[in-house]
């Protein structure tokens, strides 16, 4: 089941592995949590105020519950106290390692006070941790993941620098979402205004201005709160359970749930009236209903959903509360209909309102200390010194810093310009941890601009051995270029070809990393624009772009390397079309290769089957990183081991005159099915064309059957 961080992923902590540990994993507990991991951690970070959850709450099981409640984007954060001083206890600098590193408070009381206002102190703009609007967009627009973004990507031909402009903070393109028309702080409709939970929101907010003498009170006043909310979670989720909705299988199997699973006794106590199919139509052309009642009918059909047998009315599928959830999703937080619903089937049906209300909040803004240049302490200490607030960001990397707040532009800092960190995504770091290059080694990044991903590594290597850094888009290896030689990389080969040429460029590496482009579906919060611009197309033009990438990239690696022989495949996109089956397709083309634990400490298992598909048992060994379970990007890691191909013998006639075949090299294993690409190639030209201005040609007819048979 979903482990909630509910409002919390505004809420931006040092990541923790614990999220993944289902004993650890208490709502409402992290504070405990923090403590274990040895982070001293300033009390007040459980007060959810900086990031101040609106009033939504969602009926569960008849318990208001918080998944609706996180109010418009905030970019706000908690600030921890005021640094004078960073001090790391024995940090070790090898990355990965997960040396137990400490953060040591050393305010002193003289601080306290106005510490205390500006944690406490509730702002209803948006505002960023430091000064996003001073931040130098040029300079963040060469960091890692401000960039990511699919259909660029997939954009071969175009020179545009334009995908290099992040926008900060990103605006809603296309469709407006219901959301965008809430209250600042949502008014709770009907029986939820006189919640006790809102109540007590209330309360406190009036109690007055955080002094000395009731901070601490205050703050045990949060940790109770949390620690009920987290009963609350935890019943929820027992309950849900118990209804049977346990995984995403039998999420996606909800449609096909006909009649016979229709409710008995229904409860439709609070006047809740599903609208049939029709109905949904109609209200769709007069414009939608208002935001309260898509509010109301979200919670409702959650509730409902978690006990469909019990609180479904007579004579309604399940299929059907399914279809107006997944409708209201769509204009609430303003996907198009298929992408909501495609996001929709990953989760539990709880665990995704949870998923597409964390796509609304930021992520935890970080930063990559760059070793070749500093020590983490060292940087630190710099930027502490001028007016940075930060902490390690958990015991999983040695390198990474989470900033809460500055009151310099954190892209144009003195140190950022002479090359002591990277802005870059916690997220980014993971492939770089799962691959682990090593010193002296030839490492492929076959789709590697600006260069995050690049440059962590040639870290990691100490500058020794060397990095192919490629990319197929020649503009964005400008930005490439420029972070190599700011972050003083010596050890880097930028070079840009389509990732497909591979490895008739050049081969035989002892690792390779294959970032995929991708949908962008795991940064949304970052890049809205991807709710309403992907379309079924996409998905199947990227997914294919995807498995052509990853059978050359396990076909650069030199299975024979004495020290590596490994790939690594991480896309930004939570989708299994771009994920899961571009691994498994890559398991079944190339039978030299297997997946091996990534050695990642924490993340959700790769699924072995969705939706009617089945994949590889060992597809468990890959990772899932969500925002709203890990507080970061959407992220996906598998790490395979390249084997030497091997001669196998086939009984029939299939093989050749010796009766042998390589499976590597077996005509029908390593072939691109031409017929099936130029359909791609040419969409993709047209894409292109259409995006320069220039006229398209009307689609060429499929080849007859018969010829592409034969
Ligand atoms: C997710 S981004 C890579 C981010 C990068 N690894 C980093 O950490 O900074 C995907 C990249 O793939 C590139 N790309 C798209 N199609 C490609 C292809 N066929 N071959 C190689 N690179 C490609 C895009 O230009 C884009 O820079």
């Amino acid at each position: 089941m979903g482990r909630r961080a509910k409002n919390k992923q505004g809420d931006p902590r040092p990541i923790d592995q614990a999220y993944d540990k289902p004993s650890q994993k208490k709502l409402g507990k992290r504070k405990a949590d923090e403590v274990d991991s040895g982070a001293k951690r300033p009390a007040k970070k459980v007060k959810e105020n900086a990031v101040k959850p609106s009033k939504a709450p969602v009926a569960v099981n008849g318990k208001t519950k918080s998944a609706l409640k996180v109010a418009k984007p905030r970019v706000d954060q908690p600030k921890p106290k005021k640094q004078k001083q960073a001090r790391f206890e024995d940090e070790d600098e090898d990355e990965g390692a997960g040396s137990s590193e400490g953060w040591e408070d050393v305010d002193d009381d003289g601080d306290l006070k106005a510490q205390a206002k500006s944690l406490f102190n509730e702002s209803d703009e948006g505002e960023f941790v430091g000064d996003l609007d001073d931040l130098d967009i040029d300079a963040i627009a060469d960091d890692d993941d401000l960039l990511k973004g699919p259909v660029q990507e997939l954009d071969l031909g175009s020179d545009d620098d334009d995908d290099d402009e992040p926008e900060l903070p990103v605006k809603l393109k296309g469709k407006k979402s219901k959301q965008q028309e809430r209250p600042l702080k949502i008014i709770p409709t009907g029986s939820d205004a006189s919640s006790d939970e809102s109540d007590e929101d209330e309360d406190e907010d009036e109690d007055g201005p955080i002094t000395m003498k009731n901070m601490e009170a205050r703050s045990r006043a949060l940790d109770a709160r949390a620690a009920r909310e987290a009963e609350l979670n935890a019943e929820e989720f027992r309950q849900a359970e118990l209804a049977g909705e346990q995984s995403g299988d039998d999420l996606a199997d909800a449609d096909d749930v006909d009649m016979d699973e229709e409710g008995e006794g229904a409860d439709d106590s609070e006047g809740f009236v599903l609208p049939t199919a029709e109905e949904r139509e109609e209200e769709k052309k007069r414009g939608g209903p208002d935001v309260h009642t898509v509010q109301r009918r979200m919670r409702e059909c959650v509730r409902i959903l978690g006990n469909f047998k019990r609180l479904a009315a007579k004579g309604r599928a399940r299929s059907e509360y399914v279809q107006q959830l997944i409708s209201d999703i769509g204009s609430y937080y303003g996907y198009n209909d298929f992408l909501a619903e495609k996001l929709f089937q990953l989760f539990p049906v709880a665990e995704a309102i949870e998923f597409f209300e964390a796509n609304e909040v930021p992520r935890p803004v970080t930063i990559r200390t760059n070793t070749l240049r500093t020590r983490r302490r060292d940087l630190a200490q710099a930027l502490i010194n001028r007016g940075v607030n930060l902490e390690p960001i958990g015991k999983w990397t040695n390198v990474g810093l989470q900033v809460f707040e500055s009151s310099v532009p954190i892209g144009a800092t003195p140190e950022y310009l002479a090359g002591h960190y990277m802005l870059q995504a916690a997220s980014s770091f993971l492939p770089v941890i799962a691959l682990s290059p090593q010193a002296g080694e030839r490492v492929l990044d076959m789709a590697s601009a600006p260069g995050g991903k690049t440059t962590h590594m040639a870290a990691l290597m100490q500058n020794a051995g060397v990095v192919f850094a490629n990319d197929a888009n020649k503009a964005r290896t400008k930005s490439l270029t420029a972070n190599v030689h700011r972050l003083g990389c010596k050890n880097v080969v930028v070079c840009s070809y389509d990732g497909r040429e591979f490895p008739k460029v050049i081969g035989g590496f002892d690792r390779v990393l294959l970032d995929a482009p991708c949908s962008g579906t795991g940064v949304i919060s970052k890049d809205a624009s991807v709710k309403t611009n992907k379309s079924e197309r996409d998905f199947s033009l990227l997914s294919h772009l995807q498995k052509q990438l990853i059978l050359c990239a396990i076909d650069s690696v030199q299975p024979d390397s004495k020290t590596g022989g490994y790939l690594v495949y991480s896309t930004c996109s939570v989708t299994v079309d771009e994920n899961e089956a571009v691994v498994d397709y890559a398991l079944r083309k190339r039978p030299n290769v297997k997946l091996v634990d990534t050695g990642l400490e924490f993340g959700r298992p790769g699924f072995t089957s969705y939706r009617g598909k089945t994949f590889s048992d060992k597809l468990s060994l890959t990772r899932r990183f969500y925002p709203h379970v890990h507080n970061m990007d959407g992220f996906y890691v598998a790490k395979f081991k390249v084997e030497r191909r091997t001669k196998v013998t086939k009984p029939d006639a299939e093989a050749g005159p010796a009766g042998e075949v390589d499976v590597a090299m077996d005509g029908e294993s390593i072939a691109f099915n031409d017929d099936e690409d130029k359909q791609y190639i040419e969409e993709d030209k047209r894409k292109r064309m259409k995006a320069k201005g220039l006229k398209v040609p009307p689609r060429s007819k499929p080849a007859p059957v018969a010829t592409v048979a034969a």
